[in-house]
C-alpha cells in the first residue's frame, strides 16, 4: 500500500541522437545491425513466465533482403490463445492491486533501459525488421517509445490525483479502478513505439493484456518483451500470441472477459472487429472499450502565397521518409498554379539525390516496403497510373523485388481530383499532386474536404494569415492531428497527441490523457463522517 504522495520525474523527450560518421550510437547500432542479422533467432509466444515453442513456425525475412533467412517465430493455436486468456485474468488478481508508484517505476525503468543499452539493439532489430534507416529507427522504437512511456506515467498520476469536491462531513473520493477483464491489444508493422505502447498504455493503469503484433514486427516485439521482462514487469501481465489473426481474434473477442481492444492498423481490420464485438455483446461481463487508430489519406495543401522550396521539403520528407509508410503520410497535395513549376523542379532535384538501399548503409535515405503484397499493390497504382489518361508519373515509378521489396519514391500528377490515387490509402512512396488554379482556393479546400473518408493528418502552407485561417476552419473536420506550414508527419508524444477521426480511428490520442483515461472505470467513493440517525426533515419538528 501507498505510504506517501508521490511525484513521479518531470516526464521529458528523449533527444534524437544524430548518428553522424563517427559518434557512438553509429557504431554500436550498425555493430547490433550486424551482430542480429547473422544471429538466427526461434521467437517463442510468451505466456505468463513460459516461453512457448510450438513447432508450428513461420520464417522470417528482411523486406529489403528477401532471400536472407532471420529464423522463425511459433505459432499459436487455439488452446494457447485460450490459455493467454486464462494466464492474464490469473495475472490481473495481483497486478490491478498493486500499487500505482511500482507499476510507474517498472514502466519508467523500461524508458530507461531503451534509453540505455536497449537502444541499439531495439534499433537495430526495428531497421532489419521493417527496413528503417538509422534516423527513421531512432526517432520511433528509441525515441517515441520512450516517450510514450514516460509520458504517460506522468498522464496517469494526473488522473490519480484529479479529486471531487467535498462538503463539510463528506469526504469524496474517485478511484481509477482498472477494467474488469483482460484487454487485446493488436498492432500494426510501422512502428516499433506504437508495438510497445498498445499494451503497455493499459498495463500500466492495472490491466492485464494480451498482445498480438503484426507478423512483420514480431522481430522487433521479441526486443520489447525483453526491455519489459528486463523492468521487472510481472509474468502475465502482458501476453504475446502470433499465428492466424482471424482465429486469434474470434477467440479473445469471444471471451467473456474481453474488456477492450487496443488497436492500430487498417480501417477494414478495424471495422470488423468492431461488428464482431457488436455481435458479441450479449456474451460480456462488461461493455468493451474500443480505440483504434486506423488509416489515412492526408493531404498538403499550398495557397499562392506559400514558399516552394518549404513546401517541396515538406512533400519530399513527408510523402517519402520510411518509405511513405507511416499513417501520416503526405499522399495527396493540392498545389497552386503559379508555384508548381518551382515546387516540381525542387522536388525533381532532392529525388534525383535520394539513395535507396538496406537500411545498414546510412547514405541511403529509403529501404524498401514491408512485404511482397504491398510491393505488388504499390506497382499496380504506378503502372494504372501510366497508363491512364487522367495520370502521369513525373517522378520515379520503377520498382524492384529481385532482391527485396523496393520502389522508387514516386510521383503521380494527375488532372483530376478524384484521381484514385488521391483518394485510396496506398501506404507507400506514392504522392499524387494535382495543380488548382490560383482563383480557386477556397473551392480546393473543399475539395480536400469531401476527396478522403479519411480524417487523419494535414498540412497546410500559406504566408498569409487570412488564408491559415480560412484553410483552418475549412477543414476543420479533415484532420485530428493539422500543420501550418510544416509535414504532417513526425508527432512528438506530449507536444502533438496523435490520432484523427473520420474513418481513421476513434481520436483517443495515443501517448495522452485521453488515451489512458479509456483503460480505466472510475468508482466514485462518498463516506459520511457522521452520519444522520433522524429520518425527518428539520421542518416536520
Ligand atoms: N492512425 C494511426 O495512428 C496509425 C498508426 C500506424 C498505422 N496505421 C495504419 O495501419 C495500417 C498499416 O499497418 P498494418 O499493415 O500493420 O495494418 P493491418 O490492419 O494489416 O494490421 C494491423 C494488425 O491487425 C492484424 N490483422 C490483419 N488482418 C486481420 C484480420 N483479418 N483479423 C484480425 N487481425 C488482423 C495484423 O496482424 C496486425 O497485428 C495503415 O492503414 C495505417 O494507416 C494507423
Ligand atoms: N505518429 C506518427 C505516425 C504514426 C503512424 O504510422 C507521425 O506523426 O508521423
Amino acid at each position: 500500500m501507498s505510504k506517501g504522495f508521490y511525484q513521479v520525474p518531470t516526464a521529458f523527450n528523449e533527444p534524437v541522437k544524430s548518428y553522424a560518421p563517427g559518434t557512438k550510437e553509429r557504431e554500436l547500432t550498425l555493430n547490433s545491425f550486424k551482430e542480429q542479422y547473422n544471429t538466427t533467432v526461434d521467437i517463442p509466444l510468451y505466456i505468463g513466465g513460459e516461453e512457448i515453442r510450438t513447432g508450428n513456425t513461420k520464417d522470417l525475412f528482411p523486406p529489403f533482403d528477401h532471400k536472407h533467412k532471420l529464423g522463425v517465430y511459433h505459432e499459436a493455436d487455439k488452446a494457447l490463445v485460450e490459455k493467454a486468456i486464462a494466464t492474464a485474468l490469473e495475472a490481473r488478481k495481483k497486478w490491478a492491486a498493486m500499487p500505482w508508484e511500482h507499476r510507474a517505476s517498472i514502466f519508467l525503468k523500461a524508458a530507461e533501459l531503451l534509453a540505455g543499452p536497449y537502444r541499439a539493439k531495439i534499433n537495430a532489430a526495428t531497421m532489419i525488421a521493417q527496413a528503417k534507416t538509422l534516423h527513421q529507427a531512432e526517432i520511433d522504437s528509441a525515441c517515441e517509445f520512450i516517450d510514450f512511456l514516460r509520458f504517460n506515467v506522468e498522464y496517469m498520476t494526473q488522473i490519480y490525483s484529479e479529486q471531487p469536491a467535498s462538503v463539510d462531513g463528506v469526504w469524496n473520493r474517485l478511484e481509477h479502478r482498472p477494467l474488469e477483464g483482460f484487454i487485446y491489444a493488436i498492432t500494426p508493422f510501422n512502428f516499433t513505439a506504437i508495438s510497445g505502447n498498445l499494451p503497455s498504455a493499459p498495463a500500466m493503469m492495472g490491466n492485464v493484456v494480451v498482445w498480438k503484433p503484426a507478423a512483420t514486427q514480431i522481430y522487433s516485439a521479441r526486443v520489447i518483451v525483453e526491455v519489459f521482462k528486463a523492468a521487472g514487469l510481472p509474468d502475465g501481465v502482458i501476453n504475446v500470441v502470433y499465428g492466424n489473426s482471424g482465429m486469434i481474434t474470434d477467440t479473445l473477442l469471444a471471451s467473456p472477459d474481453f474488456a477492450g481492444i487496443h488497436f492500430t492498423g487498417s480501417t477494414g481490420v478495424f471495422n470488423s472487429m468492431w461488428a464482431q464485438i457488436g455481435q458479441n455483446i450479449d456474451k460480456y461481463k462488461t461493455y468493451p472499450r474500443i480505440v483504434g487508430e486506423t488509416g489515412g489519406k492526408d493531404f498538403v495543401v499550398a495557397h499562392p502565397s506559400a514558399c516552394p522550396k518549404e513546401v517541396a521539403v515538406a512533400l519530399t520528407r513527408g510523402a517519402f521518409e520510411y518509405q511513405g509508410q507511416k499513417c501520416s503520410a503526405a499522399s495527396r497535395a493540392y498545389v497552386p498554379a503559379s508555384l508548381w513549376n518551382q515546387v516540381k523542379e525542387y522536388m525533381t532535384a532532392d529525388l534525383a539525390t535520394i539513395k535507396m538501399g538496406s537500411p545498414e548503409d546510412p547514405s541511403n535515405y529509403v529501404s524498401s516496403v514491408i512485404t511482397e503484397a504491398s510491393f505488388d499493390k504499390l506497382a499496380k497504382a504506378i503502372d494504372q497510373a501510366k497508363a491512364d489518361a487522367d495520370a502521369e508519373v513525373i517522378l520515379g515509378g520503377k520498382y524492384d523485388k529481385s532482391i527485396g521489396y523496393f520502389i522508387e519514391p514516386t510521383v503521380i500528377l494527375t488532372t483530376n481530383p478524384k484521381y484514385a490515387t488521391m483518394e485510396t490509402e496506398l501506404f507507400g512512396p506514392v504522392l499524387t499532386i494535382y495543380v488548382y488554379e490560383d482563383a480557386k482556393w477556397s473551392e480546393t479546400l473543399k475539395l480536400v474536404d469531401e476527396t478522403s473518408i479519411y480524417a487523419l493528418t494535414g498540412a497546410i502552407f500559406s504566408g498569409c494569415r487570412y488564408a491559415i485561417v480560412e484553410a483552418t476552419e475549412a477543414l476543420v473536420n479533415c484532420a485530428g492531428n493539422f500543420y501550418i506550414n510544416d509535414k504532417p508527419t513526425g508527432a512528438v508524444v506530449g507536444q502533438q497527441p496523435f490520432g484523427g477521426a473520420r474513418a481513421s480511428g476513434t481520436n483517443d490520442k495515443a501517448g495522452s490523457i485521453l488515451n489512458l483515461l479509456r483503460w480505466v472505470s472510475p468508482r466514485t467513493i462518498k463516506e459520511t463522517f457522521v452520519p444522520a440517525t433522524d429520518y425527518k426533515y428539520p421542518f416536520l419538528g
